[in-house]
């Protein structure tokens, strides 16, 4: 049987459908069809052999022109291609020429899209071998406008949507009996299954590691962009098949619809989503709970369920109540804080000191901001022995309203709350730099063009090397560019950002900017929590990943004022961080994948995803 179902795929064994022994010691019901009750519809699944034209439109299997003779022969392929054989390399090479040749971002994205749905492999040896001129198509910034504009340019549609259609429902009803002794009438409260468990079934894929979800509330710094954040999810998941080895067949991209308040979409005839106001409170939090649950029921415990661009006012309430639960990881506060905390780490050996001399101040004291806070302060605790409490001391924040101190503690939301110090209330951020004087100053608002030149200036006025992270997405929302940071410092600034910049020339000397975005964290992150089939994350976790990453920073990266290694190298780093991160499951108790390998790095490698086409029988 195992053999059988493995020869229908082409000999991959990619996705083993194949019955497996489950911790009971029964065979695993992959289809729900054993444990239905008789009265519950299951899926009537087929699986067949691809062949002849469906092969050529399976993005998992079609490799185009690279079909050999034979595999055109014994699989029905005659006539159907031209006569040309071709090597995936030139097919590479061509579609890199076809590309450059767009001067528009946006209509790369869709080339690459477009690849993605036909054929997969190739999409992924582009991205794997072309990475740092890739990474701003198929992520940020290019990603945040075709978010934007996702409505009309939306042709097939990518990972599950899931929407308040689909939520189950509780209505009254007036119900009546009649019986011998009399008719008993009363009010009942009637809840019907809602339907999320099912729309996970439709997911052709039964294997799934990795979901990443949004409900596209805050997408990058771009705002509420509603169902059309699914760019976002579905871009994520690529770099965790690119730059982590995570399968793609593994990955499952998913949107929580509960409406959008944003008007301009509700106006637009092309807008994809559902046409009302976003659904808050409870009904926002059932519905939430029904895919929790649903993807805990459908793929089991150790699926890794990624929040990303939640609004700040669900994001945190959802990690704290599914954490001790589910499998979960928020992106933007916890990603986003290990890939800064290895930033400013590796970044000492520059600006000099050890973490606990350094003063830090943020602008913007949302998920990015007060996550990052929170494990630098975690970190200097652990380094110095000093209690959190104190180190966070070191720490202060700016929002909309101003600098965060104490006076301002009982209108605070909860998360800002540790941020409150005792000083005189600051209403903006150049008041607050010369106020705290910070060696460090952290861009995490969404807003563009909020370091100017005066707080530049001002920052660099104190600091022989001020280290300047402007973190918020995409491009347009940057709090400074590259060019005025470098500029407005004299050069002397160490500068990295959320969205690339291309290096700058500056009196005579070339500065080469680094990205500060968790896209160095995140795939090997969660591909450490896969190899050891980790069941909860822990905040030792992101410091283990944070130190990984720093520690891939080589002298010739610091000669360049580099903080973070390239882009190029992603797919050993990943290695690497996934080893660390799955050594601290093990040593936490929370891996289940007995017994742990001995050497995490090559096991990780080993267990990665490589884009090469593979033979068909
Ligand atoms: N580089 C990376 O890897 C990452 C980058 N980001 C980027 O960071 C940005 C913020 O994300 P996130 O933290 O999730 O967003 P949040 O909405 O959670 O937080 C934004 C914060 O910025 C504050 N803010 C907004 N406008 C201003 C202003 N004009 N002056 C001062 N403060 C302001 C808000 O203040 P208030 O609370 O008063 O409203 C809030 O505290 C986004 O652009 C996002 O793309 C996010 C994650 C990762
Ligand atoms: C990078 C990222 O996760 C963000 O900007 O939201
Ligand atoms: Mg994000």
């Amino acid at each position: 049987m195992e053999s059988t179902l493995k020869e229908m795929r082409g000999g991959e064994s990619v996705l083993d459908l194949s019955p497996k022994a489950t911790v009971g010691g029964g065979v695993e019901d992959v289809y729900g069809e054993d444990c239905a009750t008789e009265e519950q519809l299951v899926t009537p699944w087929t699986y067949s052999v691809a062949s002849g034209y469906s092969l050529l439109r399976d993005p998992h299997h079609n490799k185009g022109l690279a079909f050999t003779e034979k595999e055109r022969d014994s699989h029905y392929l005659l006539g159907l291609l031209p006569p040309a054989v071709v090597t995936q390399q030139l097919q590479e090479k061509k579609l890199m020429d076809n590309l450059r040749k767009y001067q528009v971002p946006l209509q790369k994205y869709m080339a690459m899209m477009e690849l993605q749905e036909r054929n997969e492999r190739l999409f992924y040896k582009l991205l794997i071998d072309n990475v740092e001129e890739l990474l701003p198509i198929v992520y940020t910034p290019t990603v945040g406008e075709a978010c934007q504009k996702y409505g009309s340019i939306f042709r097939r549609p990518q990972g599950l949507y899931i929407s308040l259609k689909e939520k189950y429902e509780c209505f009254s009803a007036f119900v009546e009996f009649d019986y011998p002794s009399g008719l008993a009438q009363f009010n009942s409260t009637i809840t019907c299954r809602g339907k999320v468990l099912d729309v996970l079934k439709n997911w052709p894929e039964r294997n799934i590691q990795v979901i990443v979800v949004t409900d596209g509330e805050r997408i990058l710094g771009l705002g509420d962009l509603g169902c059309q954040g699914m760019g976002i999810p579905v871009g994520k998941l690529s770099l965790y098949t690119a730059l982590g080895g995570v399968r793609p067949s593994a990955c499952l991209p998913v949107t929580i619809d509960v409406g959008t308040n944003n008007e301009q979409l509700l106006k637009d005839e092309f807008y994809i989503g559902l046409r009302q106001r976003r659904a808050t409170g409870q009904e926002y939090a059932d519905l939430l709970h029904e895919f929790m649950s649903a993807a805990k029921q459908n793929y089991g415990e150790k699926v890794l369920i990624q929040f990303e661009d939640f609004a700040n006012h669900n994001a945190f309430t959802l990690l704290a109540k599914y954490g001790t639960t589910h499998l979960v990881f928020n992106d933007d506060i916890q990603g986003t804080a290990s890939v800064v905390l290895s930033g400013v780490v590796a970044a000492l050996k520059l600006i000099g000191g050890t973490l606990a001399d350094h003063k830090f101040l943020f602008l913007g004291a949302g998920e990015a901001g007060t996550g990052i806070a929170e494990l630098i302060a975690l970190e200097m605790s652990k380094q110095t022995k000093i209690p959190v409490e104190e180190t966070r001391k070191k720490i202060w924040l700016v929002d909309s309203k101003g600098l965060i101190v104490n006076s301002r503690k009982e209108s605070l939301q909860h998360f800002k709350k540790p941020w409150a110090h005792d000083h005189e209330p600051v209403k903006d951020l150049l008041g607050a730099v010369k106020a705290i004087k910070p060696t460090v100053l952290i861009g995490s608002s969404g807003v563009g063009r909020t370091f100017t030149k005066e707080i530049i200036e001002t920052v660099a006025s104190f600091n022989e090397k001020p280290l300047i992270l402007a973190l918020s997405n995409p491009t347009s929302q940057s709090e400074c560019t590259a060019e005025e940071a470098y500029t407005w410092s004299q050069g002397r600034a160490i500068f990295a950002s959320g969205s690339p910049f291309d290096p700058f020339e500056y009196n005579g000397k070339v500065f080469v900017p680094g990205q500060a975005n968790n896209a160095y964290i995140f795939p090997g992150f969660g591909l450490g929590l896969v190899i050891s089939g980790a069941i909860r994350v822990h905040d030792d976790m992101l410091l283990a990943a944070s130190e990984a990453l720093a520690k891939q920073v080589s002298d010739e990266n610091y000669n360049k004022g580099l903080i973070y290694p390239p882009f190029s190298n992603i797919r050993k780093i990943s290695a690497n961080i996934a080893a660390n991160v799955a050594a601290k499951a093990y040593e936490l108790g929370v891996a289940t994948r007995l017994p742990r390998p001995a050497n995490l790095v090559k096991y990780a490698e080993s267990c990665m995803y490589s884009p090469v086409y593979r033979s068909y029988r």
